[in-house]
């Protein structure tokens, strides 16, 4: 009987509502057969900080023995594909370099491919860390600031002065870019407020509001770019989840047939919206990270997963 019920919740789409799959060897096996590829979130479903959750490099390796096409899709700006590659590697968990696709990633790729602003007007003013540098240098796009040791010191007297008359800004400066920053400053969000008065595009590798980590919660992206949002205004526009954007760039870069396909993550608002908005065949939400089932279990919710586990090991049965 069980077993006919979650047949029936596949066939009809989970019209009644997300299906728990854990513990449900039967029903993770026909979920799994489903799809082709998984996107895969990082923060808060494969691990929290540095703290690995159970089984994931099993269950990675299961995906593969299963011939799955696997996308690693990052909101998390301070890290690089070749940084990921590195920690994926310390982690145990199989991966290349050319799965990942993070928001620093998207961001660069959007700049130098969509927005193609002519140089030498196409500098981009950082706030944020070496990820969003490496990528943006990966796709031979010019920056300024970011983790420049230079920013990272004291608002003088002087600078209201060299800002205000604009001889401490640089003139190439097209584009402010904003990412989970661990060094921000009043003298950086003073040039970053200097540029978008000038007119400089905003934009924002992604404005997450907390970053899952130690098991805890964190001022992320969204909350280290709000202090530009509040003094200009202006919002920026954001290249990472749930952005749409993002998911044209991963299916113009991996080629996968959308209906065949499944997000993973552990947030409604950016992981799980990401795969409904972009009309992925699934979505399954993982409960090690930001979300709690409270949130899309129950009449009227606004962002609801197909399916939802305890942990992603459990897709091992
Ligand atoms: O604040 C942030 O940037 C996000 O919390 C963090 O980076 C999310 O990473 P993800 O869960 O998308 O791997």
């Amino acid at each position: 009987m069980i077993k006919m019920q979650a047949v029936a919740n596949l066939v009809s789409g989970g019209s009644s509502g997300p299906q728990y799959l854990t513990g449900d060897k039967s029903s993770i096996d026909a979920f799994i057969d489903k799809f082709d590829v998984f996107l895969f979130d990082c923060d808060g479903v494969l691990w929290s900080g540095d703290h690995l959750f159970p089984r994931i490099p099993e269950t990675i390796q299961m995906l593969r023995d299963k011939h799955k096409q696997l996308v690693f899709v990052t909101n998390n700006s301070t890290k690089s594909r070749a940084d990921y590659k590195k920690k994926f590697d310390g982690m145990g968990i199989p991966a290349h370099e050319e799965e990942v696709f993070g928001s620093s990633y998207s961001a660069a790729v959007y700049i130098s491919r969509i927005m193609k602003l002519q140089p030498p007007k196409n500098k981009v003013f950082v706030l944020g860390e070496s990820g969003v540098e490496q990528e943006l240098q990966s796709e031979h796009v010019p920056f300024c600031g970011g983790t420049d040791p230079l920013l990272r010191r004291e608002m003088l007297p002087e600078d209201f002065k060299h800002i205000a008359d604009g001889s401490l800004l640089d003139d190439d400066v097209a584009i402010v870019l904003t990412g989970l920053d661990y060094h921000p400053s009043y003298l950086k969000y003073a040039l970053g407020m200097a540029y978008l008065r000038r007119g400089a595009h905003f934009l924002a590798t992604n404005t997450d509001s907390t970053l899952p980590s130690a098991g805890s919660l964190f001022p992320g992206a969204g909350a280290t770019s709000a202090p530009l949002i509040t003094a200009t205004g202006q919002q920026p526009l954001a290249l990472g989840k749930p952005s749409q954007a993002m998911m044209e760039a991963i299916e113009g870069k991996f080629r996968f047939d959308r209906k065949k396909a499944c997000m993973v993550g552990d947030r409604l608002n950016t992981d799980i919206q990401f795969g409904v908005e972009g009309g992925l065949g699934g979505t399954l939400c993982v409960l090690t990270g930001v979300s709690k089932k409270e949130e899309f279990l129950g009449e009227g919710k606004g962002v609801v997963p197909s399916a939802y586990v305890d942990q992603l090991g459990d897709l091992l049965g």
